[in-house]
């Protein structure tokens, strides 16, 4: 069984947002980015997948199972790590390590020790003396602690110094030499997945607009650049998120090889980043510029 999470036409309405037909798969042994500008569905598909809320339709399967009918089960295996603060502020760590630790059979104290000497997480100060990224630290060090199988990440990085962050994202390339387990990882900072991620999942207003390997989107799409002229007329060609001004354009297209082959004396061509790939295929309304 290698799929560890797949998500089938999953919809969820709200009343003034929807998230569209959701598909995504992630196999054991990979680490899947999942990027979106603000208000795009992130946190919303995330807190479907852990049944903190309910879907409308669709399908939701984690390690083969119904997250719902087999929530208990899965919950066991999976590792959540959220931006929001889930512990009762008053306790110290070592009280709300122990008021959790019960809720998992694999729960292993060593490990737990270990992460908190490694994170040089205060055991006996309390959750509200804690920094935010001594707060995720220790959300890390309880999810990694059940020895987890999926790690379901929603913005963990987010407000964590530099320092901070190249430690979590050592940690979780650690992690993922154990060929059995995956991460599922949402976050604004995609420097952060240039350096882990094997798949990227982009979404936008609710709706997937793409879910690729990282290496095939690095090697295929480039940024373009050219007159306006060979805009004019390059009305086949799906730009996506089109710029203009008034000596030329610039936009984002997927087929690297295509371009070359076909108009490679007509336009530059630039290798982009992650970001770039984000801001250009969710600028606007998030659509392509079909023609002109
Ligand atoms: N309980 C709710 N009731 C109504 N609308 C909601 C509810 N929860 C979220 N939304 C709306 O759903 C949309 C998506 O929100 P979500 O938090 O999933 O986005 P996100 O991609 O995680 O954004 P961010 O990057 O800012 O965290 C937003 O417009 C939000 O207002």
């Amino acid at each position: 069984m290698n799929k560890i999470l797949e998500i089938n036409n999953v919809s969820k309405h709200y009343k003034d947002f929807s998230l569209k037909n959701i598909n995504i798969s992630l196999d054991r042994g990979f680490v899947m980015g999942f990027i979106g500008p603000n208000g795009a569905g992130k946190s919303t598909t995330i807190r479907l997948i852990m049944n903190l809320i309910k879907k409308d339709s669709g399908e939701i399967k984690i390690f083969g199972f119904d997250h719902i009918k087999d929530e208990l089960q899965i919950k066991e295996k999976i590792g959540f790590v959220y931006d929001e603060n889930h512990f009762y502020e008053e306790l110290t760590v070592k009280e709300m390590k122990n008021i959790i630790r019960p809720f998992y059979k694999n729960w292993d104290e060593n490990a737990f020790l270990t992460y908190a000497k490694k994170f040089s997480l205060p055991l006996n100060k309390q959750i509200k003396q804690l920094s935010k990224g001594m707060k995720m630290k220790f959300s890390l060090a309880i999810a990694l602690s059940h020895h987890a199988e999926l790690l379901i990440m929603d913005e963990p990085t987010s407000g964590l110094d530099p320092l901070i962050r190249s430690e979590l994202l050592h940690i979780l390339r650690s992690l993922m030499e154990d060929e059995n387990k995956a991460i599922f990882f949402s976050t604004h900072i995609t420097s952060d997945l240039e350096k882990i991620a094997d798949y990227i999942t982009i979404i936008n207003n609710g709706e997937i607009i793409l879910s690729k390997p990282m290496d095939e989107l690095l090697e295929q799409y480039v940024i373009v650049k050219g007159s306006k002229e060979f805009l004019e007329t390059a009305t086949n060609l799906s730009f996506i998120g089109v710029e203009q001004n008034k000596f030329g354009f610039k936009a984002l297209y997927n087929d690297k090889k295509e371009l070359l082959d076909r108009f490679g004396n007509q336009v530059m061509i630039e290798k982009p980043t992650l970001e770039d790939i984000l801001l250009f295929s969710t600028k606007g309304s998030g659509q392509n510029v079909p023609s002109y």
